[in-house]
């Protein structure tokens, strides 16, 4: 499996199955996609605002919830491996994406996994096993969340330079000199995580260690 980061923005996700699985991908999913949850109950959980609709999918119902909603990506998330394999399959036969939650390994063609994700947008980290061990997907998760802070501010700080070199006409090759500088400063990352950080100061003091003849 190759990882991928696929922008849900005006796409529908439809879940079958609203245990605290199915809770947590709806809530994944509702960051960015319209989210329709079908189950006969649900979790006492958070569905990220997601649409629920109280209704028990039998497999030969499945054709019909794939019409009503026209999701870009299905997630099987139910117990009753026959109603997700019939998710599966059909998804297949749509060239709908799917998530199927009660298996690992081998998959069909346009199967996805849902990877533990930490974020500091814009920054993504994202973990998965192979299917192999979601509970060290989750622990390297939480590991990783501890480093990747200031992260997101990292990325704006860096966005906003290049773009600032690039106008002023630096050479890429100095350019690229000068961010990877940057990234690489562990003043600016202590700077940065104190979250008090002037960042036109922080430019302008590693730019004089790097590249003086940029100081404005
Ligand atoms: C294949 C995959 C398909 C998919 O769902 O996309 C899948 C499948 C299965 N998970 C199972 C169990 C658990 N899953 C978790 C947790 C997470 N599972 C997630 C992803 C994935 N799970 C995909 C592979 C990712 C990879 O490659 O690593 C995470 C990362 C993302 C998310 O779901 O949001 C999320 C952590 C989020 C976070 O907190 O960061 C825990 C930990 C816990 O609950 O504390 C346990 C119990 C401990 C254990 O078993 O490891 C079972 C067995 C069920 C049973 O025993 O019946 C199956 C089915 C099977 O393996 O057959
Ligand atoms: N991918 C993952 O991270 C994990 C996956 N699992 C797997 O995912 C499955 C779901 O896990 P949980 O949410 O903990 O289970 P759960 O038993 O709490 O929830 C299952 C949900 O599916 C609904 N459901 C059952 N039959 C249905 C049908 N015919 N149509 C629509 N909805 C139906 C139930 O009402 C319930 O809301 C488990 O069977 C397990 O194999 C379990 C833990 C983690």
């Amino acid at each position: 499996m190759i990882p991928l980061y696929h922008d849900f923005t005006g796409e529908r996700v439809l879940v079958v199955g609203g245990g605290s699985v199915g809770a947590r991908k709806a809530r994944r999913f509702a960051t960015e996609a319209d989210v329709v949850v079908v189950s006969p109950g649900f979790a006492d959980a958070d569905f990220g605002g997601a649409e629920r609709v109280r209704s028990e999918v039998v497999p030969d119902d499945v054709p019909g919830w794939f019409d009503r909603v026209d999701p870009a990506l299905a997630v099987a998330a139910t117990d009753d491996a026959a109603v997700n394999a019939r998710v599966e399959s059909e998804a297949s036969a749509r060239d709908v994406l799917v998530n199927r939650t009660d298996t690992h390994g081998e998959r069909d063609p346009g199967s996805v996994v849902v990877p533990a994700t930490v974020r500091d947008d814009p920054v993504v980290v994202s973990v998965a096993t192979g299917g192999a061990s979601p509970a060290l997907s989750k622990y390297l998760r939480e590991r990783i969340e501890d480093d990747i802070a200031g992260a997101g501010a990292m990325a704006e700080l860096t966005g906003a330079l290049r773009d600032d070199l690039q106008g002023r006409g630096v050479d890429p090759e100095r350019r690229r000199d000068v961010v990877r500088a940057v990234v690489r400063s562990p003043d600016v990352w202590t700077t940065l995580r104190t979250g008090n950080a002037k960042p036109r100061q922080l430019i302008d003091d590693v730019l004089a260690d790097v590249a003086p003849e940029l100081v404005k």
